[in-house]
């Protein structure tokens, strides 16, 4: 007998982002080569169903009670878990911090199925970050609060954002902090905890043997020797050193603005960036569309696609749903390569 597969457990994320559009659009787009394996949504029916119906998308909604029975109802209708929790109205473009607890509830819902073996992975939705935060939610994004749901005795795993698109993955070492926080949040411990998730992540989920590792420098042409600034020396240097001494291939500081064209990025398969910015801006400029964010360094397989909210789109059937169906994609690569 083939044992069936998991399904992913996908979150609702702002509802009145795209995100519930895109869920509906990847549903349809099931039976298309290597869609990704059943999934199912963690949100309140009502939201799906109308949003089916406003936006004319022919995707009947069925409600599921437990991620098993996802499998059977998916050739006919997109299995939804209902989130039990008293249902706020959704306005398209206008998120609120009402929906704050629902949001929150379907990621710890997900990420709790996964932890018990019922779901492959969790994919999540983009979440208005601000109006979350006005919720009272206490992290930056989802990555960190992925780690703390994953924390063992207390012990949080450290996570590790990675973006990837099929010519290119970025690695932001720093995240969600203003830029002038940059250099003094750097450290060369964190840069070499990193480069460890990276090395072993590649191997583990996305069968590169010898993964090869590049290091963007902070500052202009990397420092220019310490001319322009001196965290390639005393930062970037020193964890390239201790990350090469494990035996890790890593290459840098490199100067970042001549690292992210064709020729050069034939030399690495990631770069480890010194801050958001410096990792996206290449990323999605190559490859918008088809762009994955997947979290590293967690017990849990975690995407999600590469885009925000879009509320200037919200609620008008336009919005691409490529991204997400790529983040399904490879949740079902890498649950395939973990053999569930
Ligand atoms: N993983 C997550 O939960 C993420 C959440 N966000 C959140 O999203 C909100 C909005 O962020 P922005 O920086 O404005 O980025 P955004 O990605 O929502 O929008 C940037 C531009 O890209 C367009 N766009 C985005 N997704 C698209 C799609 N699927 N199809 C067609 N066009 C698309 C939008 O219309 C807009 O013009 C913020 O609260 C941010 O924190 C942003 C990135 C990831
Ligand atoms: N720009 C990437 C981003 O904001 C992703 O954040 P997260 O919610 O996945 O942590």
């Amino acid at each position: 007998m083939v044992a069936m597969k998991r399904p992913l457990a996908v979150t609702m994320g702002e509802p009145a982002g795209i995100g519930p559009e895109l869920v509906l659009k990847a549903w349809l787009e099931r039976d298309r080569p290597k869609t990704a394996r059943p999934f199912y949504v963690i949100a309140p029916p009502a939201l799906l169903r109308e949003l089916a119906v406003t936006l004319g998308l022919p995707c009947p909604i069925e409600v599921i009670a437990t991620p098993d029975q996802a499998a059977s109802v998916f050739d006919r209708a997109l299995p939804v878990i209902a989130l039990d929790l008293g249902y706020v109205a959704v306005t398209s473009g206008k998120p609120s911090p009402a929906t704050g607890r629902a949001v929150i509830a379907s990621i710890e819902m997900a990420v709790q199925h996964v932890k018990a073996g019922l779901a492959a992975a969790v994919v999540t939705n983009p979440i208005q970050k601000s109006a979350l935060y006005d919720a009272g939610f206490k992290h930056p994004g989802h990555t960190e609060f992925l780690a703390a749901l994953c924390a063992d005795q207390g012990i949080e795993p450290l996570p590790v954002m990675m973006l990837a698109v099929p010519e290119l993955k970025v690695v932001p070492l720093t995240v969600h902090i203003p830029l002038s926080d940059v250099a003094k949040t750097l450290t060369a411990d964190h840069v070499v905890a990193v480069g460890r998730i990276v090395a072993a992540a590649l191997k583990r989920d996305f069968a590169i043997a010898e993964p090869r590792l590049a290091i963007a420098g902070l500052n202009p042409h990397a420092g220019e020797d310490g001319r322009i600034g001196r965290e390639e020396q005393t930062i970037l240097a020193p964890a390239i050193a201790r990350l090469q001494a494990e035996g890790i291939t890593v290459i840098g500081p490199l100067s970042a603005d001549a690292m992210f064209h064709a020729k050069a990025r034939a030399r690495y398969d990631v770069a480890l960036c010194g801050y958001h910015d410096q990792a996206l801006i290449p990323l999605k400029t190559i490859d918008f569309d088809h762009g994955v964010n997947v979290t590293l360094g967690l017990p849990i397989i975690r995407t999600s696609p590469d885009h925000g909210t879009a509320l200037d789109l919200a609620g008008q059937g336009i919005a691409s749903a490529l991204s997400l169906i790529a983040a399904m994609r490879m949740a079902d690569d890498m649950a395939n390569a973990r053999g569930f």
